[in-house]
């Protein structure tokens, strides 16, 4: 494929996440929230009195796909359908039209008092990556805030720095012996949901860290929820 200027960046990012963020937690990281198959972990960090806990969360989410749950999460046509926290969102750069696999987003998010409301501005890559001995590939999204002309920093708004990856293995249980007899209950997405965002000016720790806690499994929840009812009835992507 054809690679563009910030190819290489994103080729040093993913292959970050796709080193650590299946790793197993370690006891430094506090497990925040546990809701059925879903263990959401955080650790704390503050940079410059500035709270940017990094996030882990390990959920497996049963009847879909890996590659069905980053198609929801990547594509901008579900985003308001299910992200509660965002006023708006857009897509102001598409890098390769002929391989729209990266896209830039411009996003305001909804204020949270008593903070100033904050907008985002990141690049968004998916991809699948055979990891060789799993029977199915992997699927991984990233989202990696980046500078852009066409998302001005304009007070009153924060600008968000967001290193974001949701990457997502799919599993087929009792395997039929035909592949094509493959139904929905035969599939198990292990997803591993990992954030570290550095909410940009001040925001009060203690609301920070209550926002967050409250958020993430909120959005995790509410986000796989969404992408089981509308593959329902639709043929697996695999
Ligand atoms: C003061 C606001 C801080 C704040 C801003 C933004 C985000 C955030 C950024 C990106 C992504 S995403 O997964 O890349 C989906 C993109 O639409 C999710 C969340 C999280 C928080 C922290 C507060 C936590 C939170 C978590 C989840 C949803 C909303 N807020």
């Amino acid at each position: 494929h054809k690679s563009h200027r910030l190819s290489n960046e994103i080729e040093r990012i993913v292959q970050d996440h796709l080193k650590y963020d299946r790793e197993n937690v370690s006891d430094l990281w506090e497990l925040i929230h546990h809701e059925g198959e879903m263990k959401v972990y955080r650790r704390e960090v503050e940079e410059n009195g500035i709270v940017v806990d990094p996030l882990k969360c390990f959920h497996t989410v049963k009847g879909v796909t890996g590659r069905e749950i980053c198609h929801y999460f990547f594509d901008p046509t579900y985003r308001m359908d299910w992200e509660t926290t965002l006023d708006s969102t857009k897509v102001i750069e598409t890098l390769d039209k002929d391989n729209p696999d990266t896209l830039i987003f411009f996003q305001l998010h909804k204020r949270v008092w008593p903070s100033a409301q904050r907008d985002s501005c990141f690049w968004s890559h998916i991809r699948c990556v055979s990891t060789g001995e799993e029977d199915q590939p992997l699927w991984i999204v990233v989202n990696y805030t980046t500078d852009h002309a066409q998302a001005p920093i304009k007070s009153p708004f924060v600008r968000l720095v967001a290193n974001v990856a949701l990457t997502c293995e799919t599993q087929i249980i009792e395997p039929p012996l035909n592949p094509k007899d493959i139904k929905r209950e035969n599939l198990l997405c292990k997803l591993t949901y990992v954030a570290f965002v550095n909410p940009g000016g001040w925001a009060p720790a203690a609301a920070l860290r209550a926002i967050a806690k409250r958020e993430y499994p909120k959005f995790l929840k509410r986000f796989t929820s969404y992408v089981i009812e509308q593959t329902r009835d639709q043929p697996i992507l695999f």
